[in-house]
């Protein structure tokens, strides 16, 4: 049996491929760009355009393979409104039904793929479960939602699928919207936040998202979704406040009226000029915490990083990047 992980060079890809070979398993990361990463000599790479069905028939699925998807257009870099739909649907939803088409001929059943929390768009019961409605706010949700339906359909023609629905991904290697904010912080310049502050805001470890993918292949790829999510996020302004003291910063958090920010972004956005996407900035002065004890309760999988080491090992890592040091991209515990 192999493990076939499409998109298996990205951010999380990168750490799921070593943890499978280091359980003494045979891995294939099928790819659009093959970066230089040490696990490549134990790893076969095959070059792969998951847009393309030809590309993803090439790769010759066996029947007894494992599939991972983690092919993905994110939102970032930020799109103009109207290029939003046809940046992201080629790959996230295209993408995926070329890729459950080739395991259908290839009469391949088990595979565990990737959506994302912002399918369920505004919070509207706390504790987010994985029953709470679904009503993406934007083109990325939609292109992951749309793979969610096909999910359900294949499922019903005997295939077994596991969904992950991740909040925001951070470790080593990946700094993404946290970049402006550490720019701040170290100017020791004032910090908005969108609203009070007082809402929790929840991170996902992307040593955590690898190992929720391996702990679903180990509990057999079930036909179920799972949030995957910190444990206990604490409020923005905590967050911000010990990641300020932590960088001996002199910046202050101001609360914003979140209705009047958010107006104010949907403004620039349809100016296209955007500064955020809309997907992030409507829900971020919202309770929007992932209720995990499914994945726990079924696959075993307990999220191991805070979120508040995980924001202070970015920090570290953007100080590091700053002053030239290479950015480890080791296995770091947060706690
Ligand atoms: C555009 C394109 C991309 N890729 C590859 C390139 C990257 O190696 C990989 C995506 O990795 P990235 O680091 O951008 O994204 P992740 O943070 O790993 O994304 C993960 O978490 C989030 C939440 C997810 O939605 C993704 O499905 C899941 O993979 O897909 C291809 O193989 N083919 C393509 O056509």
């Amino acid at each position: 049996m192999r493990h076939v992980i499409f998109g298996g060079d990205g951010f999380v890809g990168r750490y799921l491929a070593p943890k499978l070979v280091a359980d003494g398993e045979e891995v294939v990361v099928a790819d659009i760009a093959r970066s230089d990463l040490p696990h490549y000599r134990n790893v076969r790479f095959i070059k792969c355009d998951v847009t393309d069905p030809a590309s993803v028939t090439a790769v010759g699925l066996k029947a007894d393979d494992m599939v991972y998807n983690l092919s993905a257009k994110m939102l970032s870099p930020i799109q103009v409104r109207a290029k939003r739909h046809d940046f992201f649907f080629p790959v996230n939803f295209h993408g995926t039904e070329h890729i459950m088409q080739a395991m259908d001929k290839a009469a391949a059943p088990k595979l565990v793929h990737y959506t994302t929390d912002m399918i369920y768009g505004h919070t509207v019961t706390q504790p987010m479960t994985e029953e709470h409605p679904v009503a993406p706010l934007g083109e990325y949700g939609w292109s992951k939602q749309k793979t969610e339906e096909l999910a359900a359909e294949w499922r019903k023609r005997g295939m077994s699928i596991s969904l992950f629905r991740p909040r925001l991904i951070i470790g080593p290697g990946r700094l993404g919207i946290l970049e402006k904010l550490f720019k701040l912080i170290d100017w020791s310049f004032p910090v908005p936040m969108i609203g009070s502050g007082r809402n929790p805001y929840q991170f996902i470890s992307v040593f955590d998202c690898a190992e929720a993918a391996r702990a679903a292949w180990k509990a057999g790829v079930p036909n179920e979704a799972y949030n995957l999510g910190s444990l206990n996020p604490p409020p923005v302004k905590k967050l911000l406040g010990d990641l300020i003291r932590h960088a001996g910063s002199k910046s202050i958090l101001i609360p914003t009226p979140g209705w009047a920010v958010k107006r104010t972004l949907d403004l620039l956005d349809l100016m296209n000029m955007p500064i955020m996407d809309p997907e992030q900035y409507l829900i971020a002065d919202e309770e929007c915490v992932l209720d995990v004890s499914k994945a726990e309760r079924q696959l075993g999988w307990v999220p191991q990083y805070r979120d508040e080491d995980m924001l202070i090992a970015a920090y570290s890592e953007y100080r590091a990047k700053k002053a030239g040091h290479a950015v480890a991209t080791k296995h770091v515990p947060a706690e």
